[in-house]
C-alpha cells in the first residue's frame, strides 16, 4: 500500500464540515446557580434525542512521572456532590487516582455541539456503595474484574478463557462475592465548564468556579 500524501490528508481533513447541523441556542444568563442542574438538563436533552451512549466521557489522569493518560468510561451518577465512575483499583486508572488522586471529565454530545469539562480532586466511595455498585453488574463484567488484569498484556487468548470462565463459575457459585478492589469513585468538581458551539464560529462558554461563598459563573472567550 503506498503511502498516504500528508498534504491529501490535510486537505481531506480541512474538507470535513464541523457544527454543520441545527445548533441549539445556549444563554449563559439564564443559567441556573449549580453546574449539576444544567449538566442534567444537558444530558437529559442527549438521551431523549438518543444520543448514542450519551453518559460516555472520557477520564483523563496522570501517571506517576507526571503523563497524561485518558479513556472512555461510563458515568454512574451525577448530583450536587460529584460525578461519579467505577473502576478497578489495580487497573492503570486505579493506580493512577491512587498516587494522584485528580482528574478531568469530558463529554462530548456531536449532535448538539455540546461539550462540558469537570476538573477536580477524585474521591473513592464508601466500601459499601462500592460493593453495591459491583453486584449490580452483570455476570461477567463481575467475573472479569474479580481477575483483576485489566489492561495487562494479553499473550493466550486460550489461558483467558479459561480464567474467565473459573472466574464465572465462582460468580455463579457465589452470587454474593465482591471484589474489594472495585471503586466508585466520586469527582468533586472544582471547576465545570459549558461550551455550546455556534455556526457563527462565536462559540459560548460558561464556567462554574467553586469558591468558598458557593459557585461562581464566569463566561469565558472562545
Ligand atoms: C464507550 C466506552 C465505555 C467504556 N466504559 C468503561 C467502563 O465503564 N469501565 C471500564 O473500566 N472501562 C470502560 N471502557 C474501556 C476503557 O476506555 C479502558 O479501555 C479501560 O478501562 C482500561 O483503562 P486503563 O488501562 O486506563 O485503566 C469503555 C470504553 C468505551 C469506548
Amino acid at each position: 500500500m503506498p503511502e498516504p500524501d500528508p498534504s491529501a490528508v490535510r486537505e481531506w481533513l480541512r474538507g470535513i464540515e464541523v457544527f454543520a447541523r441545527p445548533l441549539p441556542v445556549f444563554d449563559p444568563e439564564r443559567a441556573p446557580a449549580e453546574p449539576s442542574a444544567l449538566f442534567l438538563a444537558w444530558l437529559t436533552e442527549a438521551v431523549d434525542a438518543g444520543v448514542p451512549d450519551p453518559h460516555a466521557m472520557t477520564l483523563s489522569t496522570v501517571d506517576e512521572a507526571g503523563d497524561p493518560d485518558a479513556r472512555v468510561l461510563i458515568l454512574k451518577n451525577a448530583d450536587g456532590s460529584g460525578f461519579q465512575f467505577a473502576a478497578h483499583a489495580a487497573s492503570p486508572k486505579g493506580v493512577q487516582l491512587a498516587g494522584a488522586p485528580r482528574a478531568a471529565l469530558t463529554f462530548y454530545w456531536a449532535e448538539f455541539g455540546r461539550q462540558v469539562r469537570v476538573r477536580g480532586a477524585v474521591v473513592p466511595d464508601a466500601p459499601e456503595r462500592s460493593a453495591a455498585d459491583f453486584l449490580a453488574r452483570g455476570a461477567t463484567a463481575r467475573a472479569e474484574a474479580l481477575l483483576g488484569r485489566q489492561s495487562r498484556y494479553l499473550t493466550d487468548s486460550g489461558a483467558r478463557d479459561r480464567a474467565l470462565g473459573e472466574s464465572l463459575a465462582r460468580v455463579e457459585t457465589e452470587p454474593g462475592l465482591v471484589d474489594p478492589a472495585w471503586t466508585l469513585y466520586t469527582v468533586v468538581p472544582d471547576t465545570v465548564e459549558f461550551w455550546q458551539a455556534a455556526a457563527s464560529r462565536v462559540h459560548v462558554r460558561l464556567r462554574y468556579e467553586r469558591e468558598s461563598t458557593g459557585w461562581q459563573r464566569h463566561q469565558l472567550w472562545s
